[in-house]
């Protein structure tokens, strides 16, 4: 159910930027509208008066009329231009929104961004912000504004019908009352059920997301996978469809009801009206448009005041999500690291839920050292990666730093000095330099770019590019943008590492997607390149990691070997076994290229 502090809360955090700005519209506004509310309630009965009782000849009364009719479709134009500037404001609002909300989802943990539950709360939030004035926390901004101005034009009005019979004000707002009760009632049943809606249409998102995202076209279409994601949309777009009905049923029936109660008080104003004492013509003229206006004033008050209840869902949920999820570094100022010289983790172990995922994991690392892991799929390395790099704390043990506690350290320092490569790491839609130096173009430094993609044997590739380091990867964003291969994508994000020049260096099979002559070549020069830090390198090619003076060998989530390939071959079993089940591959594969 929503609440008065939902609300009050949304309001003020629209009110956070260009406070005075928006006070200010909203006040002129305010006068400029019950001005204009007046001029339509007394403007029929003035003409009448005028041309009744005239105080100048003919043709000036004519001109005076005019003259008052310019003047309100002046007020009435005015009017138009404040709102759509306060639509602006709300508008706005959003983008203003845009960083708060990514801001703070990146700093929460990685295992609640993970969590089903954080998704959802995550697409409820953004539900919230991007609906714009229709939906959501902008409508909320916008029809409180909206109710508080029609609120002084209906005082406005109320002031000029009182002054000749304040019984029909009474009647009016009593009519009015009836059906906003009614209008509750549709409220409350849909802030009951919004969360019945909200995990079916977080469900629904993500397939949405995929029946239209272009990169999923090629696996759609050679997969067939059609049919199998059009079931699941098309059971869960049903449950929508069901949902959205029961609504339409609650607001048909309150509508209905509004109706007879608009109708039933309208009749008995009518008979009110016969039934008191003989009035003047204008004072008749004044009480039929004054009702009109009422009417339609209090129906807006009410539209608004539903629409602001409605879309307080959105509020709560928007609240929720700023509540959900502690942020990384909750203390904050902690002392930011120069330099990483030493990693240490001491009996770690990690889980999610009720699975383990890493049992009593202990390793160190010092600057000018370098480890391989190797293991079968699932043996935990990248998740054991993922801790060293801080988006998952461990469950138990402790991971130090330079001696000190991981935590101890800030955050965003400790990201400045490790450089990761993953398996799933994403080039963006932007140039080739960007997506090497991952900074805004002016701070990129071009001639670094140059030497880390001759590096990694890209530059002559590059520079015969219609726009050299400056072409577009991709192309969401320009139609020249180029698609690069399997293997330029692996070169480019190695070049994305050694730009960084971070002392802690995770290279996540960096080279699955290379040739084995490149493969070599990666190897001799990650080496040579990195040699005075640390790096970690996870590979399934065993064949490459030898020359490795320490390999780490992983198996369900445990540690079962640590040395050099000689004495694992020696002293383990599992390692003699991976390597001997790799060397016979090559050699059958030898022989088939010999026969
Ligand atoms: N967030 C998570 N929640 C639950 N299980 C997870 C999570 N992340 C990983 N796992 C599970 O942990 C195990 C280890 O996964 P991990 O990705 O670390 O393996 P890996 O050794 O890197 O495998 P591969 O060589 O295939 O990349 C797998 O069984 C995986 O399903």
């Amino acid at each position: 159910m929503h609440s008065y502090g939902d609300w009050t809360y949304i309001m003020r955090l629209f009110g956070k930027q260009r406070r005075a700005a928006k006070i200010l519209l909203f006040l002129i506004d305010c006068v400029v509208g019950a001005a204009y509310a007046g001029f339509v309630v007394s403007f029929p009965a003035l003409v009448v008066h005028l041309i009744q009782q005239p105080i100048l000849p003919g043709l000036s009364t004519v001109l005076v009329i005019l003259a008052i009719a310019l003047v309100g479709y002046g007020l009435n134009i005015l009017d138009t231009h404040l709102q759509d500037g306060l639509t602006q404001f709300t508008f706005d609002f959003r983008f203003d929104y845009i960083p708060v909300f990514s801001g703070l989802i990146f700093n929460w943990r990685q295992a609640d961004i993970d969590s089903v539950q954080g998704k959802a709360v995550i697409d409820q939030a953004y539900e919230a912000i991007y609906n714009g004035g229709n939906d959501g926390i902008g409508a909320v901004v916008d029809n409180t504004l909206q109710a508080v101005r029609t609120s002084i034009q209906v005082i406005t009005v109320a002031l000029v019908l009182g002054y000749f019979n304040p019984w029909l004000i009474l009647i009016v707002a009593a009519i009015n009352l009836v059906e906003y009760a009614l209008q509750r009632i549709a409220n409350a049943w849909f802030a009951k059920h919004k969360q019945e809606e909200n995990q079916i249409a977080s469900y629904q998102s993500y397939f949405t997301r995929m029946l239209m995202k272009r990169s999923s076209g090629k696996d759609i279409r050679l997969f067939n996978l059609f049919p199998l994601l059009h079931q699941h949309f098309t059971v869960l777009a049903d449950g929508i469809v069901a949902w959205q009905q029961r609504y339409t049923r609650v607001t048909t029936l309150v509508g209905g009801l509004q109706v007879a109660v608009n109708a039933l008080g309208i009749l008995g104003t009518l008979l009110f009206l016969i039934q008191s004492q003989t009035v003047s013509i204008e004072n008749i003229i004044v009480f039929i448009t004054a009702m009109q206006v009422l009417n339609a004033r209090f129906t807006t008050i009410r539209q608004a005041l539903s629409e602001v209840g409605r879309n307080l869902s959105y509020a709560a949920n928007f609240r929720s999500f700023l509540g959900y999820a502690q942020p990384l570094e909750p203390t904050p100022n902690l002392p930011a690291i120069d330099q990483i010289q030493s990693v240490r983790l001491q009996d770690v172990s990690f889980a999610v839920g009720s699975a383990t995922l890493l049992y009593h994991v202990s390793l160190a690392l010092a600057a000018g050292q370098s480890l391989a892991i190797v293991g079968e799929n699932g043996a935990g390395k990248t998740t054991l990666i993922k801790l060293i790099c801080g988006l998952y704390p461990p469950t138990a043990g402790n991971i130090t730093i330079n001696g000190q506690p991981r935590t101890a350290w800030s955050t965003a320092s400790l990201r400045d000095r490790i450089a990761v490569e993953f398996q799933d790491d994403i080039l963006l839609h932007f140039t080739i330099a960007e997506n090497i130096a991952l900074v805004v173009p002016e701070k990129i430094d071009y001639d670094r770019v140059d030497r880390m993609l001759q590096e990694v044997g890209m530059l002559d590739f590059v520079q015969h590019l219609s726009h050299g380091v400056r072409t577009m990867i991709g192309n969401e964003l320009d139609p020249d943008g180029i698609s690069l291969s399997g293997g330029q994508k692996e070169e480019l994000l190695f070049a994305r590492v050694l730009y960084k020049d971070a002392d802690l260096n995770i290279l996540d099979e960096p080279t699955a997607a290379l040739d084995p002559l490149a493969e070599k070549q990666f190897y001799a020069l990650a080496s040579a390149k990195l040699k005075d830090k640390m790096v970690i390198f996870i590979s399934h090619r065993l064949g490459s990691l030898t020359v490795q003076s320490q390999i780490m060998v992983m198996k369900d989530g445990r540690i079962i070997g640590l040395g050099s390939h000689a004495e694992l071959l020696a002293s383990c079993a599992y390692y003699r076994q991976l390597w001997e089940a790799q060397k016979t591959l090559y050699a059958a594969g030898d022989q088939n290229e010999e026969n």
